[in-house]
């Protein structure tokens, strides 16, 4: 026996080599891609692969991130939520593999920005214990983008938000320039009733120091609300299902010589909740288009959750980049250039809209009647 394996002498400890995998939430404009654009900017940040998610059929966020290139991985259309064991596993995969062909340099961290809408338990559990992934990465933790000036409306309304404040290891309270005083303790006060044992960190402009957002250390549920270690708890079961039905099919199916379908997951979205494009053919008059986006947001506003999109204005050469969240109108801002691929390469514009309970005839009418902006029928 040699000293070191005599009881009561410490055992060297292992050094857990798996690359550690960040997950970056928070609902629907809360600031995810402002932070990430100033995350990518810092040394921290070299040797990253970064995976964007988004809710809707035509992506915008890959072309508001300012830094694309081969280390930015985009989850095609669809809620990582709703097919995690899809998108999520191939990309991991894939990055994995590539860097042990030496295809991309060593990869030192993942960093996932989830959709707006997306519940975090199961890329939770899936970075903790999908077989392949688990034994490659590991889930560092949960850091999740609150609203200071949405996020008691949205709590209210929206079971993913308050999944994503209870999951976090970190919260950070954004756009507290627009949040007076009062503002922010009643949103820390809520988000505090939710998760207790995370710490709060008031940020503005997605600046933040990023050893708060990196090194949670191994993600763990001790700590947070009772409710965290139920939803992974179900996560667990949902997925054994899930293989079990999938593995029982063909079997079923070659017994009775009728396809069985595997039981499909239930929702994860709110069925109100829905995305559409609205696209315009002919170059925007922007005071009319302004006008208008003003109305909407005013009648509307309560159900809309989220619009993005690009514009092509009458006498701008650039695209003009549009956001909003619920009332909120933020500045407008512009690319350097059009993007070269589809669809934005036909320089339309288009305004990809998440809303709740809102007909996109109700909004192509509303555009219309005030700007005399027409839409594009829908495709
Ligand atoms: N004034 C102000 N605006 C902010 C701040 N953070 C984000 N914004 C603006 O809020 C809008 C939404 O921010 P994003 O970073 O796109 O939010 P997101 O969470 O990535 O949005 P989704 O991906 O659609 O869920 C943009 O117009 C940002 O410029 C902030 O701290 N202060």
């Amino acid at each position: 026996m040699t000293d070191s394996a005599l009881p009561g002498f410490m055992q060297p400890v292992e050094e857990d080599r798996r690359i550690p995998v960040t997950i970056l939430t928070g609902f629907l404009g809360a600031g995810k891609t402002t932070l990430l654009n100033y995350l990518l900017k810092q040394p921290q940040m070299a040797g990253a692969a970064v995976l964007i998610n988004e809710f809707g059929e035509v992506g915008v966020d890959h072309h508001l991130v300012e830094q694309v290139d081969d280390s930015v991985v985009l989850l095609d259309s669809g809620c990582i939520c709703c097919s995690v064991q899809g998108d999520l596993v191939k990309a991991l995969k894939g990055i994995f593999m590539r860097a042990l062909r030496k295809e991309i340099p060593p990869v030192t961290r993942v960093l996932i920005e989830t959709t707006g809408l997306a519940d975090p338990v199961p890329v939770v559990h899936t970075v903790m214990e999908e077989p392949f992934i688990a034994e490659r990465y590991r889930c560092d933790g949960v850091i999740t983008a609150v609203d200071a000036t949405h996020a008691v409306g949205q709590l209210g309304d929206n079971r993913e938000a308050v999944r994503q404040v209870a999951m976090a290891d970190r919260l950070l309270i954004t756009k507290c320039d627009l949040a007076d005083a009062a503002m922010r303790a009643e949103v820390a006060a809520r988000v505090a009733a939710l998760n207790p044992g995370a710490e709060q960190i008031e940020i503005t402009g997605g600046v933040v120091d990023p050893a708060v957002v990196f090194g949670c250390g191994l993600y763990d549920v001790s700590g947070k609300a009772p409710d965290v270690a139920a939803w992974l708890g179900e996560e667990r079961v949902r997925t054994q299902q899930a293989v079990a039905a999938a593995r029982s099919a063909p079997m079923a199916w070659r017994k009775s010589g009728q396809p069985i379908v595997a039981p499909t997951a239930p929702a994860r979205h709110d069925e109100g909740v829905r995305s559409y494009v609205l696209t315009f053919s002919e170059p925007l008059n922007w005071f009319a288009f302004s006008d208008a986006l003003g109305l909407l947001l005013q009648v509307y506003g309560e159900r809309i959750l989220r619009i993005k999109g690009l514009l092509n204005v009458i006498g701008d050469p650039q695209p003009r980049i549009v956001q909003c969240v619920q009332h909120s109108v933020y500045p407008p801002t512009s690319l350097p250039a059009w993007p070269d691929e589809a669809p934005y390469h036909d320089r339309r514009s288009r305004l990809v809209f998440i809303v709740r309970e809102l007909p996109r005839d109700a909004v192509t009418e509303l555009f219309f009647s005030i700007g005399g902006v027409p839409a594009d029928p829908e495709a």
